[in-house]
């Protein structure tokens, strides 16, 4: 029965994609929660795709094109960009992975990234993973991020994390009501944060080989 063209996700899938999806996961957590470093043992460790919305935006910007400047603005003051920009960022990114198994960190971070999802992409995440974590733990990361991020500064640092709270905590409520959310203790040593992340994704993967596909 795996990939089976009856599966729902053959029918749902963006008509550009190479292969269809198996397994989509977001990773959300507040600015510094760790949210890169897991990603990238994820992709060493279980081989899926990590797409960044805030890399592809920071790429964007990189451009220098007039989106790109308005980008650039947006996030050196902690803002959200709008929907409409990132989402085609996103999709995109989604279309061109070639990866069966994707890791959406950063996104859906407000009620206005939720709708446009919903709207253009239509894909249901599997699960959403979110990285608990105190502020003061994120702000001594961001800190010593020391990766010449723009927003990587008190000033906007603390107006992120007041968007976290107001914007984006609110969307991983909502998806907790689906009873998607896996809440993860952020605040330990990279590794201890791993192996806990390691029994979620381990458990998950077994499934794979009895149900069709699982989005
Ligand atoms: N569990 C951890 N313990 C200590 N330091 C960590 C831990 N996880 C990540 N870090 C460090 O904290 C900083 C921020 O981590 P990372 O970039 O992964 O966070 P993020 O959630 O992606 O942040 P942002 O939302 O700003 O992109 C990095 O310097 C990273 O090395
Ligand atoms: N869905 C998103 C994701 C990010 N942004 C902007 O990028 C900044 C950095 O994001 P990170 O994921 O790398 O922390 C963020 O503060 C926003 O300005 C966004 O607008 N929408
Ligand atoms: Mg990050």
């Amino acid at each position: 029965m795996l990939q089976s063209r009856n599966c729902p996700a053959y029918r749902r899938e963006p008509s550009h994609r190479k292969s269809p999806l198996l397994f989509l996961f977001w990773f959300e957590g507040g600015p510094g929660s760790g949210k890169g470093t897991q990603c990238a043992k994820i992709v060493q460790h279980f081989g899926f795709a990590h797409i960044s919305t805030g890399d592809l935006l920071r790429d964007e910007s990189r451009s220098g094109s007039e989106t790109g400047n308005m980008i650039e603005s947006i996030m050196k003051e902690g803002k959200m960009v709008p929907a409409e920009v990132t989402i085609k960022l996103l999709q995109k990114a989604m279309q061109e992975s070639g990866n069966d198994k994707l890791l959406i960190d950063g996104f859906p971070r407000n009620e206005e990234n939720r709708a446009a999802y919903e709207a253009v992409i239509k894909i249901e995440p599997k699960l959403v993973l979110f990285l608990d974590c105190s502020e003061e733990e994120m702000e001594r990361r961001l800190l010593n991020r020391n990766q010449g991020r723009l927003d990587d500064n008190i000033e906007t640092m603390r107006k992120r994390f007041k968007v976290f709270k107001e914007s984006t905590l609110p969307v991983i409520e909502y998806y907790n009501s689906k009873g998607k959310v896996r809440k993860i203790d952020a605040g330990k040593p990279a590794e201890e944060v791993f192996e806990d992340i390691k029994t979620i994704f381990t458990s998950i993967s077994q499934v794979k080989h009895c149900f069709c596909v699982i989005l």
